[in-house]
């Protein structure tokens, strides 16, 4: 029996517009394990987002989906009827957003809100509404039975998104997707987030695919972690092994950027210069050349493909290969 839950394959996704095709994701391919906690990081618009809404098909209209699956337990949701995604969708598998006010509903009590979500259970009202208390006890909200009857805007922007993730949770999903659930609050309540979900994985036994543009983040959370640069993955592996041993200079330049312990981080990061590529124009060669200060004739010539470094170490990079040296 295979411990996979999530294989993203080869995806390819493109965004019609009138400049022509806007290649979003390109041949996209790793892969989540049952309990994992996979981090994706990237800068802005390298297609963090549109990876989400593809694995959940909840994609802009001018979507196209060019090549590529996205297995979840085995089966290509790409391919499922939409019927049986939404039964997927907040049930197998969970959301938390950046802000978590996309999740709630400012005119409803957040224990409404839980009861509604558990409307498929055939337990009683008094039973959905201590399984509620329950959840939000789990995620650090003290005196969670009084404030079931509280409205969302009566909590602050931490409890709000522990509230978030408690919901989430309350199905028990074997996959949560965390987009950047920590990026608008302050770094104490960060850590304490961060540190919550590793708890709740623990409990709950769940998988999370953990969505940041902070390096720092992924490192205190995460096994394994995904660099994405413009549409494409140029490196992936192990936490540890992706700090200590990059492989990539883009990754090397996130971590110059957001090297240490969340606890330690400066708040204002520097960034790398330069400027991810036209997706809709995109350069032959390496697409990180233009702002990588390594680069070689070879780089523009030839496009580095994704190669198996040592065990689970993957990068698309020329100066991995031998001739780099000379
Ligand atoms: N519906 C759309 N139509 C056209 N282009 C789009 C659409 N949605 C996103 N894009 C573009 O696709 C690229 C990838 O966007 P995406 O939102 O997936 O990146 P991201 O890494 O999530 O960025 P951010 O962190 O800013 O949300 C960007 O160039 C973005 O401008």
């Amino acid at each position: 029996m295979t411990d996979t839950l999530l294989e993203i394959d080869r995806l390819s996704v493109d965004y019609e517009t009138a400049r022509g095709d806007l290649k979003a994701l390109r041949d996209i391919s790793f892969d989540v394990r049952k309990g994992e906690i996979v981090g994706i990081v990237g800068e802005s618009g390298c297609g963090k987002s549109t990876l989400i809404s593809s694995i959940l098909r909840l994609t802009a209209p001018n979507t196209r989906f060019r090549q590529g699956e996205v297995r979840f337990r085995g089966e290509d949701l790409l391919q499922l009827p939409e019927r049986k995604m939404r039964d997927l969708r907040g049930a197998d598998i969970s959301i938390v957003f950046q802000d978590p006010m996309q999740t709630h509903n400012p005119v409803l009590s957040i224990g409404q809100q839980m009861l509604d979500i558990q409307h498929r259970s055939k337990a009683s009202k008094a039973d959905k509404r201590a399984r509620a208390a329950q959840m939000l006890g789990a995620v650090g909200i003290p005196d969670p039975e009084a404030r079931l009857d509280q409205f969302p805007h009566e909590f602050s922007g931490g409890m709000r998104q522990r509230i978030a993730i408690a919901m989430a949770l309350m199905s028990e999903p074997d996959l949560l997707i965390a987009d950047e659930p920590t990026t608008a609050l302050d770094a104490t309540l960060e850590v304490q987030i961060i540190e919550r979900l590793q708890e709740l994985q623990q409990e709950f036994d769940c998988a999370i695919l953990f969505i940041s543009h902070h390096l720092g983040v992924i490192a205190e959370l995460c096994d394994r972690v995904v660099v994405m640069y413009a549409g494409a993955v140029v490196e992936s592996g192990e936490v540890r092994e992706i700090f200590h041993d990059p492989k990539h200079p883009y990754t090397r330049r996130l971590i110059d950027c957001d090297p240490g312990h969340i606890k330690e981080r400066a708040r204002v990061l520097p960034t790398i210069p330069g400027e991810v590529p036209d997706l809709a124009n995109l350069p032959g060669g390496c697409i990180f050349r233009d702002r990588c200060d390594q680069a070689m004739p070879r780089c523009a010539a030839e496009v580095p493909p994704l190669e198996q470094l040592k065990d689970g170490h993957q990068a698309a990079c020329w100066l991995n290969h031998k001739e780099a040296a000379e």
